[in-house]
């Protein structure tokens, strides 16, 4: 069913271009927030029907027109662990590569990054996470032993001059431990900075998290890695994600992960769901006259192709405010 998009109404305009909020009392926000927009991968892995090939590319695709400056392509993991991501290298060679912006892909390991390079990647992430059960249950190792892969990883990216971002999973708690010490997500991300990841996306893997422990968490780990090396990624399971995203922005985060139509969640994080909408990141930013380059209708117009493509309703609730299907 083709979905029919009315125009914002005047009231939402209004709200979305105010600049009437006095931000000096919440804190002082970043003027720019970089968005990676992890829809691609993140949202799509854990869908049980394969998506097509030209069906991601399409939506990469969209999204790179709607101006985002990083979107996380997919992922070179086992494809008996992973089978949505089986054709990475289809995908990473069938985009368009838009000057300017950064389409990195998740290496769990050496043989990950070879194949990715092969494909053509100029930038790789390598995921940690701070639950001992989670890391065994997500990439089958402890957490020393992740880090030992890791640090396969970083040599080849070092000697091949790619960049590496590093995420933290269960930052906010676990689906197997449930409560995580914000010590040990300081302790991961610290091992992860001092290896030499260049940014730090803290992950709320199972949308948990309240802004209290997200305040909490971020505290203990900007006294191991500064505050410019980092990001969030937060899943709404628990409708927080925005709220959560807001105190990060407001301790001094500028880097947000969030996925169109809010797709997502973990395929080892049982009852993780979507994750923060890009579409409701934008329109709270814009609100806050906080820019981020992105496109906003080209935006709404990708997550209406991926939301028939998969024949759902989108989870954001902005596009859902602004559609009538
Ligand atoms: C890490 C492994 C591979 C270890 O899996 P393993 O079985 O322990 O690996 P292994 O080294 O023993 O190898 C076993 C087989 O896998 C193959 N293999 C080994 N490595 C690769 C590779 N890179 N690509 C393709 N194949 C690979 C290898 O060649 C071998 O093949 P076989 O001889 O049996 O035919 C596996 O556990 C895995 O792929 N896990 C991926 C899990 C995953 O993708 N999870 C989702 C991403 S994390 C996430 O979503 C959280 C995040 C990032 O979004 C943030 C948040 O929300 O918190």
């Amino acid at each position: 069913m083709a979905t029919v998009r009315k125009a914002l109404p005047r009231r939402l305009v209004g709200l979305a271009s105010l600049r009437c909020v006095n931000t000096s009392a919440m804190g002082t926000f970043p003027k720019w927030v970089k968005i990676v927009e992890v829809g691609p991968r993140d949202g799509l892995q854990n869908e049980k029907n394969i998506v097509s090939t030209p069906v991601k590319i399409k939506l990469i695709d969209m999204l790179s027109e709607a101006g985002l400056p990083v979107i996380e392509a997919t992922s070179f993991v086992s494809p008996k662990w992973v089978p949505q991501m089986a054709d990475h290298t289809e995908v990473l060679k069938g985009i368009q590569k838009f000057p300017g912006i950064n389409y990195p892909v998740l290496t769990p390991n050496v043989k990950g990054f070879k194949e990715a390079v092969a494909a053509g990647a100029k930038e790789v992430s390598i995921f940690g996470a701070a639950s001992e059960l989670f890391t065994k249950k997500n990439v089958n190792c402890s957490i020393e032993e992740s880090f030992q892969r890791f640090d396969g990883v970083m040599k080849a990216a070092q000697t091949a001059s790619i960049p590496v971002r590093g995420y933290v999973s269960c930052a906010l708690g676990c689906p197997y431990e449930g409560k995580v010490s914000p010590a040990k997500v300081a302790e991961v991300a610290k091992k992860l900075y001092s290896m030499g990841c260049y940014e730090i996306s803290l992950g709320d893997t199972i949308g948990v998290g309240t802004p209290g422990l997200m305040k909490d968490m971020l505290s203990a780990v900007m006294c191991e890695v500064p505050v410019a090396a980092l990001a969030v990624h937060c899943h709404d399971t628990y409708g927080q994600a925005l709220a959560n995203t807001l105190v990060a922005l407001q301790m001094g985060v500028s880097v947000v992960d969030s996925s169109v139509a809010g797709l997502g969640g973990c395929p080892y994080a049982q009852g993780a769901s979507g994750n923060l909408a890009t579409e409701d990141l934008v329109y709270m930013l814009t609100g806050l006259g906080i820019h981020t380059g992105v496109n906003f209708q080209k935006l709404l117009e990708a997550g209406d192709f991926i939301c028939q493509a998969l024949n759902r309703k989108t989870s954001s609730k902005v596009a859902q405010a602004t559609c009538k299907l």
